[in-house]
């Protein structure tokens, strides 16, 4: 069968948009392939409800390796700007594993702005085997805090991101038995008042991707504990695909803002049947 897809990225975490009817079986075997042929991040399958209001999108992501992930923030923003393009509405509610999560799509019809929740340093929610928060911890060769933002995110501070060996630093931690569900592995650099680099190495992805929006909040929210940068105002965090911009209040959930762009629709051929 052939599968139709849009394809958009986010500061350059890219993904293909595949209308949840379209393909409700088979859907990690599908991601596996797909990822590779398209050469993107994950597959969002996407379901609209334009009964609701704000219209409500229901929200899946099969990763390169065919697992699914809770939540994602550049996703997040990709499934808002395409149910715009579908309904021409601008506020949304993404239903997502990690929760609804609502989206507004700028009067640019690009830029995007997500709730994410509100970060946790809790070790069960994270989750990470710990008897505390994990702030500022040794760990693996690296001093990490571990936070949720929607999915886990273990996070260093680094004199500077640019010459590190990223994947070979972030896998002991990535696989590590003390995080049972894995996790992502983000390192960021201080560049100065609410202003940072960032790179991640992504579960699922399992390698550095151009950005990560889960990532630049956990950058945000441990920069704010740690006080580094300061609640309720934005934070820029810029991966090397662009930048984003984070607010981290004391109380209620994340912000992430940034661009989306659509690259391209076409289909993909699957071996596997629409059951
Ligand atoms: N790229 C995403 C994060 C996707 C999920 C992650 N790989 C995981 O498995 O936790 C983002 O923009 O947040």
């Amino acid at each position: 069968m052939n599968v139709p897809y849009r394809q958009y990225h986010g500061t350059g975490n890219a993904f293909a948009v595949v209308e949840a009817a379209a393909l409700e079986t088979d859907r990690a075997a599908f991601a596996q392939s797909a990822c590779a042929e398209l050469g993107v991040d994950g597959i969002l399958f996407l379901e609209l409800d334009p009964e609701t209001d704000p219209t409500r999108v229901g929200f899946t992501l099969y990763q390169p390796d065919g697992s699914t992930a809770e939540m994602c923030g550049n996703g997040a923003r990709v499934a808002a700007r395409w149910a715009h393009e579908q309904t021409g509405n601008r506020k949304f509610r993404l239903d997502t594993p990690a929760g609804d999560r609502l989206a507004d799509v700028d009067a640019d019809q690009t830029n995007v702005t997500v709730e994410m929740g509100e970060p946790t340093f809790e070790p069960a929610e994270i989750p990470v085997e710990s008897e505390g928060p994990m702030i500022e911890e040794p760990f693996e060769g690296l001093t990490i805090s571990a936070v949720n933002t929607g999915v886990p995110h273990a996070v260093a501070f680094l004199r500077s991101v640019e010459e590190v060996a990223l994947e070979a630093m972030a896998q002991p931690i990535r696989y590590a038995d003390e995080f049972p569900a894995g996790t992502n592995v983000t390192v960021a650099e201080y560049v100065g008042p609410n202003e940072f680099r960032q790179r991640t190495y992504e579960r699922g992805v399992e390698g550095e991707t151009q950005s990560c929006g889960t990532g630049a909040v956990a950058i945000a929210a441990v920069a704010v504990r740690q006080e580094l940068a300061e609640a309720g105002t934005p934070i820029e965090v810029s991966p090397p695909g662009g930048t984003l911009t984070v607010t981290v209040p004391t109380d209620g959930p994340a912000t992430l803002a940034g661009p989306t762009v659509f690259e391209r629709e076409g289909t993909v051929e699957f071996e596997g049947a629409n059951r």
